[in-house]
C-alpha cells in the first residue's frame, strides 16, 4: 500500500442509487445517484455543493446505509464514523439533559461511569460549553449551543470521519461562523475528516480544503478550493458560482 491508500478515509464507488415512485399504479425506479466516485483522505475537509434535489443527502444516506444503493461500494476504512444533522433540534433528544446525550454513545459502549464523566468534561471543553450546561434539556439551549452539543455527541467515540449534511444553514449568520470555525478547529486538532454537505458557496470554501460539484446524481467537477473556485472548468460550476 502507498502513503495515500494507507490514509484514505472513505471510498465512494460508482454508486448508484434511487428511490421507488409509484406513477399511475405503476413502480418505477427513480435514479438519483448516477456513478458517483470520490474519496477522502485522513485529515481532509471536502465540501460536496449542488442545488437542491441533485441527491446530496441521498448520498449521505447511502454512505450511513440508510438507503441502499443499487450498486456500487461505500468502503469506510475507519471505525464508528458519524453524522452531524442539519437541524439540532429534531437531533438532540428532548426528553433527556445534555449530560445523558454526551454520555450515551459510551453508554452503550460499556464505558464505566467515571470515565464517561471524564470525556464528557473534555468534551465540553472542546465544543466551548460550560458545565452549567449538562443538566439542562435541549429545548433551553440556543441553536448554537444545541449544535455544539450534536457536533460534541457526533465525536463522543472518537471517530476519524465525520459527514455534517448542512450543519450551519439553520442559524443565525454569527453563529454559523462560530460553528464553522469549531469545526475546523477541531478538524486540525483532532485530524478528522470531514465531508461537509452545503447549498452556500462560501461556507464551503472557508471550512474547506476541497471541493466536490454534483449535479443530477454526478460529480462533475472536483479539486482543491483554489482550484474549483477560481477556475471552474465545469459550466455547472460556472452557473453555480455565478449565482452566489
Ligand atoms: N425517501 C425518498 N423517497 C422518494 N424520493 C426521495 C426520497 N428522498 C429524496 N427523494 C428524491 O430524491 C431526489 C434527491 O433528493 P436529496 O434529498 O438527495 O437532494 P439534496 O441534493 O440533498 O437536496 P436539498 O439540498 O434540497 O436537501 C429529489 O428528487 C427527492 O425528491
Amino acid at each position: 500500500m502507498d502513503e495515500m491508500e494507507q490514509n484514505l478515509v472513505l471510498e465512494v464507488r460508482q454508486l448508484f442509487a434511487g428511490y421507488e415512485e409509484k406513477r399511475r399504479g405503476k413502480t418505477a425506479k427513480m435514479g438519483v445517484l448516477n456513478g458517483v466516485d470520490f474519496i477522502i483522505h485522513a485529515g481532509e475537509r471536502v465540501g460536496l455543493v449542488g442545488e437542491s434535489g441533485c441527491g446530496k443527502s441521498t448520498l449521505a444516506k447511502c454512505i450511513f446505509g440508510m438507503v441502499t444503493p443499487q450498486s456500487g461500494e461505500v468502503i469506510h476504512h475507519t471505525t464508528a464514523p458519524q453524522m452531524v444533522f442539519q437541524d439540532p433540534f429534531t437531533a438532540l433528544n428532548p426528553a433527556h439533559t445534555i449530560r445523558w446525550t454526551l454520555e450515551e454513545p459510551l453508554r452503550v459502549q460499556g464505558i464505566p461511569k467515571a470515565e464517561r464523566e471524564t470525556r464528557v468534561l473534555e468534551m465540553l471543553e472542546k465544543i466551548e460549553l460550560t458545565e452549567d450546561i449538562l443538566d439542562r434539556k435541549p429545548d433551553t439551549l440556543s441553536g448554537g449551543q444545541r449544535q455544539r452539543v450534536s457536533i460534541g455527541a457526533a465525536l463522543m467515540q472518537r471517530p476519524q470521519f465525520i459527514l455534517a449534511d448542512e450543519p450551519v444553514s439553520a442559524l443565525d449568520v454569527t453563529i454559523q461562523a462560530q460553528i464553522l470555525k469549531l469545526l475546523e478547529d477541531l478538524g486540525e486538532e483532532l485530524n478528522l475528516s470531514i465531508l461537509f454537505i452545503s447549498h452556500d458557496l462560501n461556507v464551503v470554501s472557508q471550512l474547506c480544503h476541497r471541493v466536490l460539484v454534483m449535479e443530477h446524481g454526478h460529480i462533475v467537477e472536483q479539486g482543491t478550493v483554489a482550484q474549483v473556485f477560481d477556475h471552474p472548468q465545469h459550466p455547472y460550476t460556472k452557473q453555480l458560482l455565478a449565482v452566489e
